[in-house]
């Protein structure tokens, strides 16, 4: 199938003091634009300190691209920042084509990439709930912006537009991820109560998550040169040096300026990302961007209250790079090609070291006529004490989590009383 592209003006604002962070937010703009099927026949940055209040960019460059949209032909002009209300309906009025913001680009690419239910039901809140304070007066801005890039909802679907139904349909996205929810506590908590450790993948979109997932689990995830290829958070059990066995998640990636709509209605996806024991942050260190990058990785951490989970930053795309340039400077580092087998054993020697491995204390009950898995348990663990009466030895003990949690479960079901610290 032939896919349409919609031709694409970019717009960049901002003080002449952020000029390269200007320039380098509007490449990737133009990457997210491609992303959504647009081709960029044109850029421009307006560079001034005060923005203008109604037309951000000023009144003289709107009608400076007015005509360079005529002269396009373009379908849309995209703006590099988020528009209030009322500046997309100031600018809309003047210019002969759909504009959108950067938050209604990325909400549109994540309803074009969102595949489970809970996903679709995620960006379609973040959507509409963007979309209401948006609508003004009886003709809605949303209808007059026609079709495509902007006015897709998850799954090929149109975006509701008739702002008492989408009332509604807030209500009902709002309810059903509840019951999501729900569901995912569930499995969470099982996954907790196996005492497995978790460990979650995060970082900048297209660092390489998925691509680290697949390799070190065999998973069959997605992994594409494009911008969040990923939104559905995947788990796979992964089997340590020390046979310690992992739960390893790849979820959704973080970008600049991420919307808060869309923070808000991941938070039940990346409330793994809270839970974890240990995160990998995986890094390009091959962008150019690299700094700005981990920033804005450790912001979104941070809002979502993770900041305080040990962080192993793994340096990936080693080898798009003629030397190596980070692993001296940051401590809890690695250094690795995502494509390279022996740094993959290196990097799960080196989670092995990192993941924090915590301490049980517990009492075992074993029936003298079961003298076979006395042997058994000293295996797992170092008796501190112990006692043995007619029928059966009792034995307190300590043990580390990792040797725990390879245990035969046939050995814990003796265990009557266990603390963790
Ligand atoms: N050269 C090189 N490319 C890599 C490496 N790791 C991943 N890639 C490529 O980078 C691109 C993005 O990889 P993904 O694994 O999809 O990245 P991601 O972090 O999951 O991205 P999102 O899901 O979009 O957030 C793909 O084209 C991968 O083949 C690496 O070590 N070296
Ligand atoms: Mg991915």
């Amino acid at each position: 199938m032939e896919v349409q592209l919609e031709k694409a003006i970019l717009v960049g604002c901002g003080s002449n003091l952020e000029r390269a962070q200007l320039l380098s937010s509007l490449e990737e703009l133009s990457k997210l634009a491609e992303t959504a099927n647009a081709e960029v026949v044109g850029e421009s940055i307006q560079y001034r300190d005060r923005l203008d209040a109604s037309s951000v960019i000023g009144k003289g460059k709107v009608e400076e691209l007015v005509r360079l949209a005529e002269e396009k032909e373009a379908d849309l002009i995209i703006f590099d920042r988020e528009l209030s209300p009322s500046q997309v309906q100031y600018l809309e009025q003047r210019f002969p084509c759909k504009v959108i913001d950067r938050t209604q680009l990325i909400l549109d690419i994540f309803a074009k990439h969102a595949q489970t239910k809970e996903g679709r039901l995620q960006v379609e809140l973040a959507q509409l709930e963007y979309m209401l304070p948006r609508l003004v007066g009886l003709g809605s801005s949303l209808s007059r912006l026609g079709a495509g890039i902007g006015t897709r909802g998850p799954g090929e679907t149109k975006l509701e537009t008739d702002r008492r139904h989408i009332r509604r349909r807030i209500k009902e996205c709002k309810k059903q991820l509840e019951e999501v929810e729900r569901h995912r506590q569930l499995l969470s908590r099982q996954r907790k109560k196996s005492e497995t450790p978790q460990i979650a993948l995060v970082g900048y979109t297209n660092a390489g998550k998925s691509t680290l997932l697949n390799r070190l689990t065999e998973a069959d995830v997605l992994a594409e040169d494009r911008l969040f290829a990923t939104l559905d958070p995947t788990t796979r059990y992964l089997e340590l040096p020390s046979k310690r066995h992992v739960y390893l998640t790849d979820t959704v990636g973080f970008i600049r300026h991420l919307p808060h709509s869309i923070v808000a209605a991941f938070r039940s996806t990346l409330t793994q990302t809270k839970e974890a024991d240990l995160l990998l942050h995986v890094v390009d260190a091959s962008d150019p961007e690299v700094n700005e990058q981990i920033l804005a990785v450790e912001q979104v951490l941070e809002e979502l209250g993770a900041s305080h989970i040990p962080i192993l930053t793994v340096f990936n795309k080693s080898d798009l790079l003629e030397q190596e340039l980070w692993e001296e400077k940051q401590p809890n580092s690695i250094h690795i090609s995502a494509f390279s087998d022996e740094d993959l054993i290196r990097l799960r020697d080196r989670i092995d070291l990192t993941l924090p491995s915590g301490q049980i204390n517990g009492k075992a009950v074993i029936p003298l006529s079961k003298g076979e898995f006395l042997a058994e348990f000293y295996r797992f663990a170092q008796v501190n004490q112990s006692k043995t009466n007619d029928d059966e030895h009792i034995l307190w003990f300590t043990t580390e989590l990792r040797k725990w949690s390879q245990m035969p479960q046939e050995l814990k079901d003796y265990v009557v009383e266990k603390t963790e610290d």
